[in-house]
């Protein structure tokens, strides 16, 4: 069985680097900009296409009802959105979508697979950098081949930490955002930083370029490939609240330390997001 997914962990490699030059070759015309959860919320025929290629290669190579499917795009057509025991592909074919339509140059490819609901490999290719972020549980984190590890920075006074503001403008939510966003500059930190792309974002953690980063309002499909190499390349995953990591509960906190961890969390300001494994609600 080790082999087995050591095999599909190396072509989940192959189809993201594919993905990508897809993403960087997409011409003008099909960067038409669509609208999904608020008029800040874009979904373009890039990232309809991408998916669609990225779970044909996988059906082709794997079999057709082999394996279990996640993916953004599939989900917001009305796909369900459970992860179950069965051997499970999360995909974002474009993380960092409004990144792409504006040409602001951190978008990413993020593919990870999970088995009796435990993340086994994670591939996140930022295809604007050429950078191929991989990891496999148990046998370390990489980019571009080159093994990575989180940054060994305890001092708080010492850290970069990254929060995004997400794609909900309600002024509850946005106040409570900003406000934990004040509240963590003035620490004070060295400073605040965010990529505009969740999956980005967890490998310039792993990489050790920032300490912290963490979001409420992200999907699992955004953070499930960047948790395997965070995890890999020795740093922690945490609920927003201290607790354990929830894949789908649609918040987290991913740092290089607990101590830089905790002292995040005692500042970020909570609210509530529905699951991505809630049922759906019927209007
Ligand atoms: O670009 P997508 O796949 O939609 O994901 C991003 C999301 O749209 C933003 O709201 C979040 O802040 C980012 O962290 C996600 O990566
Ligand atoms: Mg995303």
């Amino acid at each position: 069985v080790d082999d087995m997914w050591q095999k599909a962990y190396d072509f989940a490699v192959e189809v993201a680097r594919k993905a990508g030059e897809e993403i960087r070759k997409a011409g003008e015309s099909e960067i038409k900009v669509m609208t999904k959860s608020s008029s800040v919320d874009l979904v373009t025929k890039t990232d309809e296409r991408v998916e669609k290629i990225i779970i044909g290669s996988l059906k082709e190579e794997f079999g057709e009802d082999a394996h279990c499917f996640i993916g953004e795009e599939s989900v917001e057509n009305g796909e369900p959105c459970i992860l179950s025991d069965k051997p499970t592909w999360i995909i974002d074919p474009v993380d960092g979508t409004t990144n792409f339509v504006h040409g602001f140059p951190f978008v990413a490819v993020s593919i990870a697979f999970a088995v009796n609901k435990e993340l086994e490999f994670g591939v996140v290719y930022s295809c604007l950098e050429d950078k191929m972020y991989k990891a496999r549980r148990g046998k370390g984190a990489f980019c571009n081949d080159e093994k990575i590890q989180v940054s060994d920075v305890k001092d708080i006074h010492k850290s970069i930490i990254i929060s995004e503001h997400g794609t909900d403008r309600s002024p509850e939510k946005v106040t409570k955002i900003f406000s934990t966003m004040q509240k963590i500059l003035c620490i004070p930190v060295h400073g605040l930083r965010g990529s505009g792309t969740a999956a980005t974002n967890m490998c310039l953690v792993a990489t050790g370029a920032v300490e912290a980063f963490f979001e409420i309002g992200i999907h699992c499909w955004d953070i499930a490939a960047g948790a395997v190499i965070i995890q890999e390349a020795g740093g922690i995953l945490l609920d927003v609240d201290g607790g354990p990591f929830d894949l789908m509960s649609r918040r987290m906190i991913v740092a290089n330390d607990k101590i830089i961890a905790r002292r995040i969390i005692q500042e970020i300001e909570i609210f509530p997001s529905l699951r991505d494994d809630a049922p759906i609600q019927k209007h």
